[in-house]
């Protein structure tokens, strides 16, 4: 379960539902950095770009790798969520954020304990489309076979 966690993770820090995301200033703020912000100003954090920064994850950023949120127990450490910002941060952070990682990886016991999966044309890249949540562009075509019941035993 705690590969799982780490991949679903993984997944959300390069792929996350919600790309981009705005704010608007209540008022006028100086942020850590130094940089003024004004009533009014719109401020963008933009958790797809955040995801593959080497600063933020090292120069590995760009490879999907679930093992970089395990410790050498194999148990999963989460990340502060100023960095990995999926969920955004602070007091407005998503109020379903567990309630979604128990969807997701119900969901994903349930298709991956019964299923294999394989893209449809494993020669066509598969490309995003940034919009107020992130798309694939003209969907994911895929083959699903059923797996033997040995199979779903095996990795049960
Ligand atoms: C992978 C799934 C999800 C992701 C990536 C996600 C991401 C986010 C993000 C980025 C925000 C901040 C939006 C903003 O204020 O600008 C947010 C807010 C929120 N999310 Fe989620 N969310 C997910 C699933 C869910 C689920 C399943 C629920 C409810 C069952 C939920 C309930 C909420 C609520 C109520 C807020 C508003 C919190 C507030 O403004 O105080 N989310 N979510």
């Amino acid at each position: 379960m705690h590969y799982l966690h780490a991949a679903l993770s993984e997944t959300l820090r390069l792929y996350p539902a919600v790309p981009v995301d705005a704010k608007i200033c209540f008022s006028d703020d100086t942020l850590p950095d130094g940089f003024s912000v004004n009533k009014g100003d719109m401020i963008l954090y933009v958790p797809y770009a955040m995801g593959r920064m080497k600063a933020l994850w090292g120069n590995d950023a760009e490879e999907f790798r679930p093992e970089r949120w395990l410790n050498e127990n194999g148990h999963y450490q989460p990340k502060s969520p100023f960095i990995f910002t999926a969920f955004q941060a602070g007091p407005r952070i998503c109020l379903g954020k567990d309630f979604a990682y128990r969807q997701m990886k119900i969901f994903s016991m349930i298709l991956l304990g019964s299923c294999k999966f394989k893209l449809n044309d494993e020669s066509k890249p598969v490309r995003y489309k940034t919009a107020l949540t992130l798309h694939i562009e003209g969907g994911l075509h895929l083959r699903v076979h059923p797996r033997s019941s040995h199979e779903a035993t095996v990795n049960a």
